[in-house]
């Protein structure tokens, strides 16, 4: 005989509806119809992880706290800070800095949902990110192109928007944002060719124009998501 999955119940914070769910997939809403009283039950559909990737200087971080300034007081959207493992307040994004003992002790308590070492550092994503993809909400984050395996494999639906810039230009951008020294910025413009990002859920996102038009693309790519047939992916 099969084993069948819970049906777990619970009340949304005291909102006029709730959720069902039954097994990993499957979530049902059910709420109270305004006009007549009866009882409408819905399935609600996982949201979607959105992984902004592309090489150092593309632009990820710029773009992302545009759209977080735009749709981060949107409840369908969740923006997480990052974990990593650099001095604090170096550039703009919003992380949380923390020592390599104190990444690692996390690490292996299970506070990341996805983490990867690059540039010397360590970089995580909090567990959280899995229950607001339960609730419906998309998540959009800053990862490294190295993860997206991983996310295919377990963290599905995703997009993968990946930031195209000329080598030139990511040269000029890193030198202009005055972070790393001259042999990073080299190191940085060789991991750049070492990725091929392709497939049936990845958008390309040009930003060799102004950062304001990749910001406009961009939140109307987020407004306007579909999830991509599971079928597509598989072949
Ligand atoms: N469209 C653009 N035009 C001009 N400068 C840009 C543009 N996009 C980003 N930049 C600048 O390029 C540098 C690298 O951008 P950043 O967002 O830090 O990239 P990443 O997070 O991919 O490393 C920053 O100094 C940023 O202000
Ligand atoms: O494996 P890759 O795809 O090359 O990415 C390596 C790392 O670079 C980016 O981090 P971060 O934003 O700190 O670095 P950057 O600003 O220099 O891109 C990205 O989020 C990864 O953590």
């Amino acid at each position: 005989m099969g084993v069948h999955p819970r049906l777990l119940l619970r009340r949304d914070r005291g909102r006029d509806h709730h959720h069902y769910r039954y097994g990993d997939r499957a979530r049902l809403n059910l709420s109270t119809s305004a006009q007549d009283g009866s009882l409408i039950l819905r399935q609600k559909p996982r949201g979607t992880l959105v992984l902004v990737v592309g090489p150092s200087g593309s632009g990820k971080d710029s773009i992302l706290s545009g759209a977080e300034a735009a749709l981060g007081k949107n409840d369908l959207f969740f923006f997480p800070r990052r974990d990593i493992t650099r001095p604090a307040a170096l550039g703009h994004e919003p992380y949380h800095s923390l020592s390599l003992e104190a990444f690692e002790d996390r690490r292996a308590r299970g506070a990341y949902s996805l983490s990867w070492p690059a540039h010397g550092l360590w970089y995580g994503i909090p567990s959280a990110i899995e229950s607001h993809l339960e609730d419906g909400r998309h998540v959009v984050v800053n990862v490294s192109r190295g993860v997206i395996p991983e996310v295919r494999q377990r963290l599905q639906p995703a997009r993968i928007v990946s930031i195209q810039v000329p080598r030139e230009t990511l040269r000029a951008r890193l030198k202009g944002r005055e972070r790393e020294s001259e042999s990073d910025i080299e190191a940085r413009l060789e991991r750049a060719a070492t990725f091929h990002i392709d497939g049936p859920d990845v958008v390309r996102l040009q930003n060799d124009s102004s950062l304001e038009a990749a910001i406009n693309t961009f939140v109307a790519l987020l407004t306007n998501l579909n999830p991509v047939e599971e079928n597509a992916l598989a072949r």
